[in-house]
């Protein structure tokens, strides 16, 4: 995998453009979403670990919005049901191109296979464990319900979703609280201030966060027996569902 240092808002940029998963972001996003997400790689581990318990034989377990593929590899080194397959699915041609090579490099039982396609239109069969990390916040947030039903439908009973999201909160102390630490974490991370404000104006538009109870509840709407927050570090959380 690259290790590319994130310099893409580091210099002034005329106009901030709205952000998109292009090359440019592909090449360097590990260091991106490390020096951005607190608690991304505790929440990669733990991915790994929920796998290894959800998975069932002869199924299906999916990596929604794969990026480069670091939830699927974490699956992967855990995953030993018989049968099952791993998909990691993205729409950014230039995200898979680069996962593919480091993916499918590692000998491990575990088979993987990588599909460019949209998620808000894609069939999910036999799933035993759905992964959204830090995908759904991309998504427009009236095709939110119907894109969770959609993967609901294609779940087996007892298996499990992961949904990692940036969060909103009502109350405006919590709000602004929150994101303040969010912040010092990106500057204690190397971020100068340039790059922390043109990052959030490139994410105002596309990224758009809502609530843990928004996710909660929608999670109850469509049909999941359990919904809850099992992590949460500043304004970043994950939540755990089952069918
Ligand atoms: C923040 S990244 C996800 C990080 C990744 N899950 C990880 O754990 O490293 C969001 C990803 O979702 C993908 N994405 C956004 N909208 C999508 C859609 N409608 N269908 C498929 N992938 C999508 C983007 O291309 C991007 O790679
Ligand atoms: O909220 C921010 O400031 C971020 O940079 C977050 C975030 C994310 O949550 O996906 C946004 C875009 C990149 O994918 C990496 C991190």
């Amino acid at each position: 995998m690259s290790h590319e240092k994130d310099r893409i808002y580091a210099t002034e940029h005329g106009q901030v453009e709205d952000f998109r998963f292009d090359d440019q972001v592909a090449r360097v996003f590990p260091d991106m979403i490390k020096r951005s997400v607190p608690g991304y790689s505790h929440i990669i581990g733990m991915i790994g670990i929920l796998a290894e318990q959800y998975a069932q034989p002869d199924s299906h377990l999916y990596d929604l919005g794969s990026s480069l593929g670091a939830a699927t590899l974490a699956m992967r080194h855990r995953v030993h049901a018989p049968g099952a397959t791993l998909i990691a699915v993205d729409n950014s041609q230039a995200m898979l191109d680069r996962s593919r090579d480091f993916l499918e490099s590692e000998d491990l039982p575990t088979p993987v296979k990588t599909v460019c396609a949209d998620i808000t239109e894609l069939q999910l069969e036999r799933a035993s464990f759905v992964v959204l990390n830090f995908t759904l916040q991309f998504i427009p947030v009236e095709e939110r319900q119907a894109t969770l039903q959609r993967i609901y439908d294609g779940m087996l009973p007892g298996g499990a979703l992961v949904l990692s999201e940036k969060l909103r909160f009502a109350d405006p102390v919590q709000e602004q609280l929150l994101a303040q630490h969010h912040h010092d974490f990106k500057r204690a991370n190397g971020y100068s201030d340039l790059e922390i404000s043109q990052k959030r104006q490139a994410i105002e538009r596309v990224l758009l966060p809502e609530t843990a109870d928004d996710h909660l509840n929608r999670m109850k709407a469509v049909g999941f027996s359990a919904a809850t927050q099992w992590f949460q570090s500043f304004n970043f959380a994950s939540f755990l569902a089952i069918k």
